[in-house]
């Protein structure tokens, strides 16, 4: 299925007659409903009652999404009590990309929690996803406590990086490229088109929209405080543009030590990234620098004098979950010879099942059914695979915590196989 096919799949007929039995309505929302749609979404997600402006600004991406609303019909407002929607998207995968089935915007409201309103629409997205084509789906997520059941697991982490700049100092000498200010809306064209370039080098990262580099630089109604943002683009040479920052500068203890909050952080070129750090980390009157959303393997520690001035904190941000273990497995090159006869087990039953995996030479993985699965080398679970899909962790310290067994040599040339050049990262939220 390509991935723009995702708006006309239907709504998954099992949900709808287990939310039925409870007397609620499951569908697809039209272009007609978004009006009660943002409403409900922005009370789920604990936000004030959005205005006209907001409801209609949100419209234009709601209206390239599959939007599912859950209704009680005897709710005096015509809100619904339960929101998800989703959209195909490519994933950056070790060989290129495979279409995966986005889900945003869950929310069961507060009146209607904890009767499996969000187990239906949660299984619902994931039977469609599945019955649609699609091999993956993915999230990010408000609390990690909530998608694990459902075979989610994280398989981009990302880093928090908090800056002592003075203690840090820059050791990255002088990169070529020009920095320079430019405005906002100038800025939302330049994170979106170096984005777009530069994405399909991150494992585990997708395309953005219009509406996110918007509300990156403070362009939406919804905006707080969208002139303490600032932008700058960095060019080489010959003037084309290799990079771009957004940032705010907030107080700190004393006026000589203001703090500079990166909100986004792009380059094409190693130089320009050096350049733009080397901006941020030597602004006059700025004594912390604070970057969400970093790369785990992020080189800028060898950019600075003290790298003891540089604090990490490594944490989940994007989920994966596989649907279909042959396809996702056969999309992306395993590193080396593999002949391993793995069991996959599903609590869901989506994507259970059991393979013999062989790549020998330049031949490209062959995944075949084992008729008998009890002569599984490895047993599986489908979060544990999801979470090593990318090479973020290895099913060595998977089977460590038991969620991978069998022969330690078969996990062993396994894990091997499934590593990756690179750190997974995930540069948005969705
Ligand atoms: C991809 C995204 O959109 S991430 C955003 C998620 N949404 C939010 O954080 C908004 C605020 N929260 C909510 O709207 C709701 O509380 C939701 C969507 C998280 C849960 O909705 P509910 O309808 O109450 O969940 P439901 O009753 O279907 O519970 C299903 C299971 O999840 C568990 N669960 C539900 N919420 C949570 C939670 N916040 N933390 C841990 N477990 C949870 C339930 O205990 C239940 O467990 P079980 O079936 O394994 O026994």
């Amino acid at each position: 299925m390509s991935v723009n096919d995702a708006k006309t799949v239907p709504a998954d007929e099992t949900s709808r007659k287990s939310l039925e039995n409870q007397g609620l309505v499951y569908r697809v929302i039209d272009d007609g409903d978004f009006a009660v749609l943002a409403p409900a979404e922005h009370r789920g997600f604990l936000g004030p009652e959005p205005t006209d402006e907001q409801i209609e600004s949100e419209r234009e991406l709601l209206a390239e999404r599959r939007v599912i609303g859950v209704f009680d019909e005897t709710a005096p407002q015509p809100l619904p009590v339960g929101t998800v929607m989703s959209w195909g998207t490519p994933l950056t995968i070790p060989s290129g990309e495979i279409p995966m089935w986005a889900i945003s915007g869950v929310t069961v409201a507060a009146t209607h929690r904890r009767r499996g309103i969000a187990r239906a629409m949660l299984e619902g997205e994931l039977r469609a996803a599945q019955n649609a084509g699609f091999a993956i789906a993915g999230l990010t997520v408000s609390e990690t406590t909530i998608y694990g059941r459902y075979g989610f697991e994280p398989a981009v982490p990302v880093q928090r990086l908090t800056i002592d700049v003075r203690r840090a100092g820059w050791a990255g000498g002088n990169p070529a490229a020009q920095i320079r200010f430019v405005d906002r809306e100038q800025l939302a064209d330049d994170l979106e088109a170096l984005h777009e370039r530069t994405r399909t080098s991150r494992l585990g990262d997708i395309p953005a929209w219009r509406r996110r580099w918007k509300q990156t630089m403070g362009l939406t109604p919804d905006a707080e405080k969208p002139r303490d943002i600032r932008g700058v683009r960095a060019t080489d040479g010959e003037g084309n543009l290799v990079g771009a920052m957004s940032f705010t500068l907030g107080d700190g203890p004393d006026f000589q030590n203001h703090v500079l909050n990166v909100r986004h952080l792009v380059a094409a070129t190693d130089d320009a990234y050096a350049a733009l750090w080397r901006f941020a980390l030597t602004y006059d009157l700025v004594g912390t620098v604070k970057a969400e959303l970093r790369p785990v393997d992020e080189p800028l520690d060898w950019l600075v004098s003290d790298s003891r001035g540089i604090e990490h904190r490594v944490h989940d941000h994007g989920w994966l979950r596989i649907l279909n273990v042959p396809e996702a497995l056969a999309a992306r090159p395993l590193s080396g010879p593999v002949g391993v006869r793995l069991r996959v087990t599903d609590p869901l039953g989506l994507a259970d099942g059991a393979w013999t995996l062989l790549q020998i030479g330049g031949q490209g993985l062959q995944v075949k059914p084992l008729e008998d699965s009890e002569r599984a080398e490895v047993t599986i679970d489908i979060g544990a695979l999801s979470a090593a899909y990318l090479g973020a962790v290895t099913l060595e310290k998977l089977a460590a915590v038991g969620r991978v067994q069998g022969d330690p040599a078969k996990i062993r040339e396994l894990s091997v196989a499934l590593r990756t050049d690179s750190a997974p990262h995930l540069s948005i939220w969705y």
